[in-house]
């Protein structure tokens, strides 16, 4: 039985405009995305959210919202991927460029979503609006969504 790996995912967004940031390297590099990755041992979900996003962006934050929830089955890998999805307002410092990841901010009517992973094409609408989600996407490779389910929810 292998247990699910997680990983967090953080949108940083201003009033009409969101920080993404190109991955350079690794899982998902060349693509468009928040910022996060793997949870440590000894901290929490919310703790390795935060503390992904300083590594990765230079942004300091002391409050994040958990928006969404994605599961992942890739065809042919019994590791199920679980992304906690968090969004944050207030940040302190300036979006700077690090060797994981390159900053820059996206007007929300100019989300580069054919340069991000095939899933956001169907939460980052929702995630846009304010709304909770849930989903499960199952892949097979890197760039073809099988299946999926997603829904809006009141709760996670
Ligand atoms: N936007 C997005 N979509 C993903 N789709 C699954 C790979 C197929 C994963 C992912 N992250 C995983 C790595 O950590 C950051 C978030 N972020």
């Amino acid at each position: 039985m292998v247990a699910n790996k997680v990983l967090t995912l953080v949108l940083i967004r201003e009033a009409s405009r969101v920080l993404l940031g190109m991955k350079k390297r690794g899982f998902g590099e060349g693509r468009w995305n928040g910022f996060g990755g793997k949870v440590e041992k000894g901290e929490t979900i919310l703790q390795g959210a935060i503390r992904e996003l300083r590594e990765e962006s230079g942004l300091q934050v002391t409050h994040l919202d958990e928006v969404g929830r994605l599961m992942f089955e890739f065809i042919g890998d019994p590791q199920l991927l679980e992304v906690h999805v968090f969004t944050g307002t207030k940040y302190t410092g300036v979006p700077t460029e690090t060797n994981e990841m390159r900053p820059c901010w996206y007007a929300v009517d100019k989300i580069p979503l054919k340069e991000m992973w095939p899933d956001d094409k169907y939460w980052f609408p929702m995630f846009l609006k304010g709304s909770k989600f849930s989903g499960y996407f199952k892949f097979e490779g890197h760039n073809k969504i099988l299946e999926y389910d997603l829904k809006e929810v009141e709760k996670l």
